[in-house]
């Protein structure tokens, strides 16, 4: 492997400019003298947000984002910084970046606690160094001349963690195995886990980089178990930030809960004082690696495909509206006196209001990986949801799309995983710390 010296200033972290943006704060307040924007939660990225919505060219926002002083400034796409301290961690409310990977590791045999933490503490330095845009040490060089580009490291927790660091008494009752469904066709090899990465950037390179610092930062402790890669629009591709479309060609995170909405907090992340105390500001994921059957989708007339979703497939209004915002009427009837959104539209079948209020706040990528050996696509969405409490949002909501939902004759799910992800580290501090030297 090809390594260099630590090297400055362009990967290095940096004092914030004026011109600087931050899109997420995870709970915390943005630094003084930076502006604190909080980007859509979508894929509509920093140039397509600020530079083409305020009229002016991306190549303005480049120049304005002055940064490193031995060379040309960096883009506003490559400047942004993600924090990696604050109440929750980086990634959650992070809008999802055009690049992404998810890692999976499990202990090594002989890896106990000690090693846990100490494996917990290296990836939490590592980071918070990349993410500021800083160079670690026998670095490969691969993001070399690019700023952060809103890399986020979020780290989570399996159910076998617990056993092999004899935690077994900590573990949240929350991390129970999720039900067999009766779809599902799950490779173990790529499920589960006990310890989980996810890596986000808007850059290819800058996420590749985490993704193998990350890997050889795991060392003798943890071995890699699956990796997946993953992706959604790139920032700027749209005249302007818009919500961002899966493999299907649906628009997709509509109806998303937001940060700033009455109960997002509480529908997302684990309470100061809830149950157990070291999951405080934390989060519950649920990833579902689901493959598409395109040549079957693609071979439907738009009018099914949007009888399906119950959505317009153009820009995502609901059938009962005009706008990709208007709320969905589920009691609107047609003509023919049937609901207008039908009764196994995907839609209806996973709405709040149909499943006793569960909500989880989506946060997906899609994936190709070549073809088939029948030269279908191989191809789909990492879905990713987060939540308080998986039991009360995703297990409800995909126990009834597996009994009945449109969409379902047109998807696969292939992989499965369910994790903790501890609340943000603390300025000196790691995450799942309070798991590992509180328990
Ligand atoms: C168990 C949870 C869900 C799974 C699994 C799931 C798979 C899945 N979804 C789409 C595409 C769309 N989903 C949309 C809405 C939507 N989906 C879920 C949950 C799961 N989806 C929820 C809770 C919602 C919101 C419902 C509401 O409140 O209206 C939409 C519509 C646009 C939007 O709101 O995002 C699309 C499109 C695919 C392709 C898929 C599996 C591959
Ligand atoms: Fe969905």
């Amino acid at each position: 492997m090809t390594t260099e010296p630590k090297r400055k200033p362009s990967r290095t972290a940096r004092p914030a400019s004026p011109h600087e943006t931050k899109n997420d704060t995870n709970g915390q307040d943005a630094a003084p003298g930076r502006l604190s924007r909080r980007r859509l939660l979508t894929t509509a990225g920093t140039a397509g947000a600020v530079g083409l919505a305020a009229g002016a060219p991306a190549g303005a926002l480049a120049h304005s984002a002055a940064t490193g002083d031995d060379g040309p400034a960096l883009t506003a796409l490559g400047s942004t910084a993600v924090p990696f301290h604050g109440t929750h961690q980086p990634g959650i409310t992070t809008p999802a970046q055009a690049h992404a990977h998810l890692a999976a590791f499990d202990l090594a045999p002989g890896a106990g606690r000690r090693e846990a933490a100490a494996l917990l503490r290296r990836w939490s330095g590592l980071a918070a160094e990349l993410m500021a845009g800083g160079t670690p040490e026998a670095d490969t060089g691969v993001a070399r001349d690019a700023g952060p580009a809103s890399l986020s490291v979020t780290i989570g927790l399996g159910h076998g963690f617990f056993d092999a660091t004899g935690l077994t008494g900590a573990r949240p009752a929350a991390l129970d195995p999720l039900p067999a469904f009766s779809a599902d066709v799950l490779d173990e090899g790529r499920s589960n886990g006990h310890l989980w990465l996810q890596i986000g950037a808007d850059d290819a390179l800058v996420a590749f980089h985490a993704l193998r610092a990350l890997h050889r930062a795991a060392g003798e402790t943890a071995t890699l178990r699956w990796q997946m890669t993953g992706f959604n629009r790139t920032p700027g591709a749209t005249a302007r930030p818009m919500t961002t479309r899966n493999l299907m060609g649906q628009v997709d995170g509509t109806n998303n809960p937001a940060p700033g909405d009455e109960d997002f907090e509480r529908h997302v992340f684990v309470p100061e004082g809830g149950d157990p105390a070291w999951m405080a500001g934390g989060s519950y994921v649920v990833f579902r690696r689901i493959r598409m059957l395109l040549d079957a989708w693609e071979a439907r007339p738009l009018a099914e495909q949007e009888r399906v979703m119950g959505r317009r497939k153009s820009d995502g209004a609901p059938l009962t509206g005009e706008r990709e915002t208007d709320p969905v009427d589920l009691a609107a009837v047609g003509p023919d006196g049937r609901g207008v959104i039908a009764a196994n539209a995907h839609v209806r079948v996973t709405a709040p209001e149909t499943n006793g209020g569960a909500t989880m706040l989506r946060r997906s990528f899609s994936y190709h990986d070549g073809f088939r050996d029948d030269g279908a696509p191989d191809a789909g969405l990492l879905f990713l949801c987060w939540q308080a409490d998986p039991l009360r949002a995703f297990v409800p909501v995909q126990r009834k799309l597996d009994r009945g939902d449109a969409l379902s004759e047109f998807v696969r799910h292939e992989a499965s995983g369910l994790f903790a992800v501890p609340g943000g580290a603390r300025e000196g501090e790691y995450v799942g710390q309070a798991l590992v030297e509180g328990y």
